[in-house]
């Protein structure tokens, strides 16, 4: 049990057509729900920090309760910087320990990318430290995009290739209609997998990464806005396109929307139930296991690692 990184993870699950959760974490009750989960279904798991969350709770808070999380748990886990946006960043989590960097450098030129990544991996790699990086731009993507739009902003197959030969990049997120949040989709959800397909082909050893990648399940807005939400119009990737996507070369799938609507749906539904109640426990606690039930059901019928440890 030790925080290790996700090398011999993506190559067992590239192998067998399934995918491996990176669930974003902010606090203990996530980070322990999140831990039961994957410890039940026998899978692994891989914590990611955004630099949000390191202002939220601070790095220290964070790094502590996952090394809480392995030494409780026993479970091997990937501790993961998400959205790493510079040079910085990625080296203060090395030095901290994580196991695992991704550098974002979408929002620069094909040139600058290369650059930016390659110091990272360099750095990175002298330590045993793995790095993502991300090639294209995850936007809003309407169905009716097109495909001029699609073509600046999705994950060029070629480009990918280059980008990942001279880097030595360790996985790539790539862009073929997903976004983050929980407004993914104006009309029919729909992902371009011959795009994803053509990747694969090119780099078959280059484990990709799937963010935006929450479903943003009916019943857990409908949840949120019957004990008082507003979150009209919400919709995600549908599990059978996650599936599809497992099967296609995507490693590594990025979740933090669908726990943050579970998490709220259970702390609503128990207020409004409960009046009288002010003790945190009792609804953080319904919180945790709202993240654990929602962690179990897409390790055990989305993602398929169940049982793979
Ligand atoms: O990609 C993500 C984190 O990097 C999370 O995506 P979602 O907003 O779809 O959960
Ligand atoms: O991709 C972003 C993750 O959902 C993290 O979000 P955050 O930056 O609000 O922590
Ligand atoms: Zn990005
Ligand atoms: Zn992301």
């Amino acid at each position: 049990m030790s925080l290790v990184t996700s090398t011999e993870m993506f190559k067992k699950a590239a192998a067998g057509g399934y995918a491996i959760g990176a669930f974003n974490v902010n606090n203990m009750e996530i980070i322990q729900g999140i831990v039961e989960a994957a410890k039940e279904e026998k899978s692994p798991i891989i914590l990611q920090v955004s630099a949000g969350a390191r202002k939220y709770a601070s790095p220290v808070y964070l790094r502590k309760l996952v090394e809480a999380a392995v030494e409780d748990s026993g479970l091997d886990i990937v501790l993961h910087l998400d959205h790493g946006e510079d040079f910085e960043i990625c080296k203060m989590c090395i030095d901290d320990g994580f196991t695992s960097v991704m550098i974002d450098g979408s929002k620069y030129p094909f040139e600058e990318n290369i650059a930016l990544t390659k110091k990272v991996v360099e750095y990175a790699h002298e330590r045993g430290v793995v790095v993502e990086a991300e090639l294209g731009k995850l936007a809003g993507i309407e169905d009716n995009i097109r495909v001029s739009e699609k073509d600046a902003t999705f994950t060029d197959p070629d480009q990918a290739a280059e980008f990942v030969a001279r880097t030595g990049v360790d996985s790539l997120a790539v862009a073929i209609g997903t976004s983050h949040g929980a407004y993914k989709f104006k009309g029919e959800p729909k992902l371009d997998f011959e795009r994803l397909e053509k990747i694969t082909k090119l780099i078959p050893n280059t484990p990709l990464v799937l963010h935006g990648a929450s479903t943003v399940l009916p019943e857990f807005v409908e949840l949120c806005n019957r004990y008082g939400g507003d979150i009209p119009g919400a919709q995600g990737v549908p599990e059978d396109m996650i599936r599809q996507a497992a099967k296609l070369g995507v490693c590594k799938v990025n979740i933090d929307t669908d726990l943050r609507l579970a998490m709220t749906a259970a702390i609503r539904k128990f207020l409004v139930e409960n009046p009288k109640e002010f003790d945190p426990r009792k609804y953080l606690g319904p919180a945790r296991t709202a993240i654990k039930e929602m962690v179990k059901h897409k390790i055990r019928n989305v993602l398929g690692s169940s049982n793979t440890l």
